[in-house]
C-alpha cells in the first residue's frame, strides 16, 4: 500500500497521520495520532482508519522531555511496530517567509533557506526542520513536501502586510506574515460543504489551541490575522503573551538586564496563560482551578479574543459568521460560552445545549451572528498538498505570489 506520512510539530504536541493513496488518487486516513503533554505528562495516542485505538501509552517525563524526543518516540513506533514505510512525507513548516505562497518539494536549498526563519519561530521551526534534515540525509530520494503556516496569508493587501517602520525593513522581510494558515485553509475549504450560507462571506475563524490566533476570511481568502512577524503577536496563548507594548521588551532589557536570548525565552515560554496564572499553560487545568490567578488568565484570554474580534470585524467591514477551531475552540464549551457572551454586542445568541454537545452550529436560529464549531485538520491539508505536488509537481489551488 502506498502511504503518505504527515508530521505536524506544534508548540506542545507532535501530531501525525498516515494516509493511503487509493487507485483513483483519493487519500484515505489509515492512522491518526499525537504525542501531547510533552514535558509534563507525555502521552502517545493513536487510532486506525475506523477510529479504533492503536495505542494509548503514558511516558515518564524524562522519557519525553521535549518535541524532538516526542518525534523520535512516535517515529520509532510507526516504523518498528506498524511498519509504516511512506512514499512521501509532508511536513508542517511554521515559517515560510516572504517567498513561499504555496507548498514546495524539499531539497537541500529549500532547507537552508528555511533555516533563516528559525529565529522568527524558535518554538516550531527547529522542530519542523529536524525531521526533514534527518530524512534527507537517510533517504535522499524520498520526496518530502513543506507546507507553510504563513502561505495562506500571502493574499493580504499591502496595508495588512506592513508595520509602520521604514520600507527597507519590509523589503528585508519584516512583515506581518500571520500563522496557523494550514488550519485556516482547511476551514475555508470545508465551509462550502458544512456551512454553505457563509462560505463566501465575511468570517472570523478563531484557532484557539496551545498557540492561538484569529483570521479574517472573506470569500475564502485570508485578509487579516492577529499574528504578525512571529507567532508571538495577537491573542494570549499557552506560554506566549500575545499583543504587548514593545516598551515592555525595552524595559526588560534596559532595566532588568535581560539579554535578547533571555527575553526570547521569556516571551515564548513563560508568559500567556502560564505566566498570568502562575499555574499552567493548559486551559483544562485553569478551568479546573479555583485560584484567582487562573480566573484572571481565563478572563484575559476571553477579553482579548473579544477585542480582536472587533478589530477583524472592522477589517472585514462587517461580519457574517464566527467559527471556533483547535484544541480549546473544539473542546471547551465553557470557554466558547464566555467568548459568545463577549460577542453579545454583535448579536450572538448561543444555544447552550448545542454548545454543550459540541454541535457544528452552536448559535440559536435567532442569533444575528451564526457561530460554528469546525474541527480543524491541518494534517489532511498537508497530505493533499503533498499528493498534489507528487502527482503534478505543483500544489493544489495555486495562488499568485504577492508583489509588494
Ligand atoms: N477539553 C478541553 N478544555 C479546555 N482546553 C482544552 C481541552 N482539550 C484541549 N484543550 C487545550 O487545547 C490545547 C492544545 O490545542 P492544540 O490545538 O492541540 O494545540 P497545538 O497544536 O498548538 O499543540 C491544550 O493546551 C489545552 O489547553
Ligand atoms: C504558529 C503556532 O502558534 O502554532 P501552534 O499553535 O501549533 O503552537
Ligand atoms: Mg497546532
Amino acid at each position: 500500500m502506498d502511504t503518505i506520512l504527515v508530521i505536524n510539530a506544534g508548540s506542545s504536541s507532535v501530531k501525525f497521520q498516515v494516509y493511503s493513496v487509493e487507485g483513483d488518487g483519493a487519500l484515505r486516513r489509515q492512522i491518526k495520532g499525537q504525542m501531547d503533554g510533552i514535558g509534563s505528562r507525555p502521552r502517545l495516542r493513536a487510532s486506525d482508519a475506523t477510529g479504533d485505538p492503536l495505542a494509548d501509552r503514558a511516558y515518564p517525563i524524562e522519557a519525553v522531555p521535549d518535541v524532538p524526543a516526542a518525534m523520535a518516540v512516535a517515529g520509532d513506533w510507526l516504523r518498528d511496530e506498524l511498519r509504516v514505510i511512506p512514499i512521501a512525507v509532508g511536513h508542517r513548516v511554521v515559517h515560510g517567509g516572504p517567498d513561499h505562497a504555496r507548498p514546495v518539494l524539499i531539497d537541500h536549498g529549500v532547507v537552508s533557506r528555511l533555516e533563516r526563519f528559525v529565529p522568527l519561530a524558535p518554538l516550531h521551526q527547529p522542530h519542523n526542520l529536524a525531521p526533514i534534515r534527518s530524512l534527507l540525509a537517510n533517504f535522499p530520494t524520498l520526496p518530502q513536501v513543506a507546507c507553510f503556516d504563513t502561505a495562506f496569508h500571502r493574499t493580504h493587501d499591502a496595508v495588512a502586510d506592513h508595520y509602520a517602520i521604514p520600507h527597507q525593513l519590509h523589503a528585508e522581510g519584516v512583515r506581518r506574515y500571520g500563522f496557523h494558515g494550514l488550519s485556516y485553509e482547511y476551514i475555508a475549504r470545508t465551509l462550502p460543504s458544512v456551512a454553505p450560507d457563509i462560505a463566501r462571506r465575511r468570517v472570523i475563524v478563531a484557532h484557539l489551541g496551545s498557540g492561538a490566533s484569529m483570521c479574517a476570511i472573506k470569500d475564502g481568502r485570508s485578509i487579516e490575522s492577529t499574528m504578525g512577524f512571529t507567532a508571538l503577536d495577537g491573542l494570549p496563548m499557552g506560554t506566549r503573551p500575545g499583543q504587548i507594548d514593545p516598551g515592555v521588551v525595552l524595559y526588560l532589557m534596559s532595566e532588568k538586564g535581560m539579554s535578547a536570548a533571555k527575553v526570547q525565552d521569556f516571551l515564548y515560554r513563560d508568559c500567556g496563560l502560564k505566566g498570568l496564572s502562575g499555574l499552567s499553560n493548559d486551559m483544562r487545568e485553569l478551568e479546573a482551578s479555583t485560584d484567582p490567578h487562573a480566573k484572571l488568565a481565563i478572563d484575559y484570554f476571553v477579553y482579548r479574543i473579544g477585542l480582536n474580534a472587533g478589530m477583524l470585524a472592522a477589517a472585514l467591514q462587517g461580519l457574517d459568521a464566527f467559527v471556533f477551531t483547535a484544541g480549546i475552540g473544539e473542546n471547551s464549551a465553557s470557554i466558547r460560552a464566555r467568548i459568545a457572551e463577549q460577542l453579545g454586542w454583535l448579536g450572538v445568541a448561543l444555544d447552550t445545549a448545542e454548545n454543550a454537545r459540541h454541535a457544528r452550529l452552536i448559535s440559536r436560529p435567532a442569533s444575528l451572528l451564526p457561530v460554528y464549531v469546525v474541527p480543524t485538520d491541518e494534517e489532511l491539508m498537508i497530505a493533499q498538498h503533498t499528493l498534489s505536488l507528487l502527482m503534478n509537481g505543483r500544489s493544489t489551488n495555486p495562488r499568485p505570489e504577492r508583489v509588494s
